[in-house]
């Protein structure tokens, strides 16, 4: 890179296009202009100033880049999310300076950016012609996909994964990283697996909310930091295993009939608290398990309505878990109280079938140890939610349905060491992390489709869509640099979305890489048959998955394949292991906290503030009901007289949610006409008016 000085120097209005670019062939300008004004450039992953690290552009030199004025004057750290109308070389560029330069530095910081927002429009300025950075991006830094079916053999051979004792593989060859991108991926990984030994060893991983990050020591106990950690994990797998155990063995029976067994369990818990248990049921429950699990995941209150309806009688016999880490989550806490109610309603005590998974002293530990449940687990600090399904978050709702956790913690731990080789093409959760970033350039530009050709995996996207997502969609880095990171994950089944929107992933915009879950063994043994000469139906299923690859992929879309043998508590266990692995990783090549979620918090306060608003707008109606003659207030009045002009779409929404659901508030006038509306409550409330 001759000429490249390693930080840019702030360029100037002076600033001119080198003798080296040939001049502009004439263009309509139009299309060379047209992005939106709105276009959002990512930042970048890397040190701008140093393009040697940046992977992906090893060969571009020489090109020449309109660019904001905020980036030349701003050097390579570029902060704006948005371009304003400007002119390249007399043509009128949407977004795009006045000046184009060829300074390696910011071509390859420019590059950096508008590669990644290639699915819109944007064009470049070259020494040869103007091109599109879709054309920058796949034909001179992604090389084309490689189609020759030996030559991918041997790649498959070359690259492929295998875990003997776990029975699980890795394929990534139809991922068409190149050697040079690996290479140059090399130090990343090795900081990123120094970054993992540190958090094993007891760093702060978390450092916003200055907390260890320890879901690794659940099935390795002997790898916490210290004694008092390790006595923690133990002690809660044996009060786990023993409580599962006396509950299934009816030791510990139900109340209201000692002679019977507790039949069901109702799981109550979100996010963390309840995809892990649920897609662990899903995969793993027996058929006929000792206790039937269903689950409270919302405040949907029909939904909670149907799950106590669908138990019916057996609520006398259900075990209620209550699971949430912080023990203050507001759905959780809605889905407890109706789950009380209902016990109050059938005479039930739920004290004697209640059993809170929380953090100690937590509101809900408070409220489990007051009112004297049946039993409290803990929760650690160091473990997040989207990474707790080895705590007794997921242990104990499986361990009563039968499923054999000792195995399963067993496929996390073997996964866990195989993970923590620091050797990338000996580790999986390595791989998958190279092929993120590969495949969406760091920074999230595609999703990632997860297929499961397995029933019983269905929940997995659902599951990873959580671990994935809530860990990598991050608005500012570790340096506090705006990222706006993510990784979007979404999926069902194979091959019933085949027959859904793979048509879109095959032929439509290919804004997505796929991740295959194959599991080689169909049924158990002995149990198969020929459906037709030859052929079974798990032949059917397998066709499906291969021919989808490989349709895919003759279409020059990319897919992972993760293969187990078979569904078992190891192989869930070594799954889930596999996935937190690579996330970790892929934070850390990404510069990002994983072990947060400081995005969630915004959603919860703005419902807190809408409940909060739903409680004046019911105030100022009670006061106007109680004037004489009772006073019909308009939006706008009950807006001012709230103190929200403002928010007097939210109090249209609010008193339409209301006077749909038969609250005691009425609404006169023509909905779909919001200015017509006038409300009043019924009755007027006095001792309210002065409380
Ligand atoms: O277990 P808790 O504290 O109820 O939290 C449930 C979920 O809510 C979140 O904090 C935010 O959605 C998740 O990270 C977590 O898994």
């Amino acid at each position: 890179m001759a000429g490249r000085s390693a930080t840019p120097s702030p360029l100037t209005s002076s600033f001119t296009a080198p003798a080296s670019l040939s001049p502009l062939p004439p263009m309509e300008a139009p299309a060379f202009v047209k992005f939106p004004l709105t276009t959002r450039i990512r930042s970048p992953l890397h040190d701008c100033a140093s393009p040697s690290s940046y992977p992906f552009l090893p060969s571009i030199r020489n090109l020449s880049f309109s660019c904001t004025s905020s980036l030349i004057s701003s050097g390579h750290s570029f902060s704006h999310d948005s371009f304003s109308d400007r002119s390249v070389n007399g043509l009128p560029v949407s977004g795009c300076s006045s000046r184009s330069f060829s300074s390696d530095t910011f071509s390859y910081g420019f590059i950096n950016r508008l590669a990644v927002s290639r699915s819109r429009r944007v064009y470049a300025v070259s020494d040869k012609s103007p091109e599109t950075f879709d054309n920058v991006v796949l034909s001179k830094v992604k090389r084309p996909l490689d189609m020759d079916p030996l030559s991918l053999w041997n790649r498959y051979l070359d690259w492929l994964y295998q875990h003997k004792d776990l029975g699980l593989y890795v394929d990534v060859s139809r991922i068409g990283f190149t050697d040079e991108f690996v290479a140059q991926m090399e130090p990343r990984f090795q900081k990123a697996f120094k970054a993992m030994e540190d958090l094993e060893a007891g760093a702060i991983a978390n450092p916003d909310e200055g907390r260890m990050v320890g879901h690794y020591w659940l099935r390795a106990p002997h790898l916490s930091p210290n004694q008092y950690l390790q006595k923690q994990i133990v002690d809660s797998l044996d009060r786990v295993r023993r409580f599962a155990a006396d509950v299934v063995n009816g030791k510990i029976k139900p109340p209201p009939c000692p002679a019977e067994r507790f039949t069901q369990v109702l799981s109550i818990g979100i996010g963390g608290s309840a995809l892990g248990p649920e897609f662990v049921a899903e995969a793993l429950a027996p058929d006929n398990p000792p206790l039937k699990i269903r689950f409270i995941d919302n405040t949907d209150p029909a939904g909670i309505d149907r799950q106590i309806a669908q138990l019916g009688p057996e609520l006398s016999s259900t075990l209620v878990l209550v699971i949430s880490k912080s023990g203050g989550t507001p759905e959780t806490r809605n889905g407890l109280l109706e789950v009380q109610k209902a016990f109050r309603e059938k005479g039930l005590d739920f004290a004697k079938q209640g059993v809170a998974v929380t953090q100690e002293n937590s509101l809900l530990d408070n409220t489990a140890r007051m009112e004297g449940w049946l039993a409290r687990f803990p929760m650690f600090d160091w473990v997040g939610g989207r990474t707790s399904e080895m705590s007794a978050v997921g242990l104990l709702p499986a361990a009563l349905q039968g499923i054999n956790i000792r195995e399963f913690l067993q496929g996390a731990a073997e996964m866990d060491k195989a993970t923590r080789i620091p050797v990338m093409k000996e580790n999986p959760a390595a791989l998958l992390a190279l092929c993120w970033y590969w495949a969406s350039d760091g920074v999230g530009s595609k999703d990632m489709v997860v297929l499961p050709y397995k029933d019983s995996l269905l929940l997995f996207s659902r599951y990873l869509q959580q671990l994935v997502m809530e860990s990598l969609g991050k608005e500012y880095d570790l340096d506090g640099n705006l990222v706006t990171q993510g990784l979007s994950v979404y999926g069902n089944k194979g091959s019933t979305d085949q027959h859904a929107y793979i048509q879109q992933l095959r032929e439509g915009v290919p804004n997505f890489f796929a991740t295959f879950i194959e599991v080689l063994r169909d049924r158990p043994p002995g149990h198969d048959w020929e459906l037709e000469p030859k052929v079974t139906c798990g032949d059917y299923l397998f066709g499906m998955l291969q021919g989808t690859r490989s349709a895919l992929y003759a279409n020059k879309r990319e897919s992972i394949t993760v293969t187990v043998e078979e569904i078992t508590p190891k192989s869930i266990g070594a799954l889930i292991a596999l996935y937190e692995r690579a996330v970790g990783l892929y934070a850390s090549l990404i510069n990002i906290n994983a072990y947060h979620q400081p995005g969630v918090e915004a959603g919860k306060k703005s419902a807190a503030e809408v409940l909060a608003l739903q409680k004046r707008v019911l105030a100022v109606l009670n006061e106007a009901s109680c004037k004489e003659p009772a006073e019909a207030l308009t939006l706008e009045q009950i807006a001012q007289f709230c103190q929200a002009p403002s928010q007097i779409e939210m109090i249209y929404k609010i008193i339409a949610h209301m006077a749909a659901n038969d609250r005691a508030l009425i609404a006169e006038g023509d909905c779909g006409s919001p200015k017509s509306i006038k409300v009043f409550i019924g009755e007027c409330n006095v001792e309210e008016l002065y409380d």
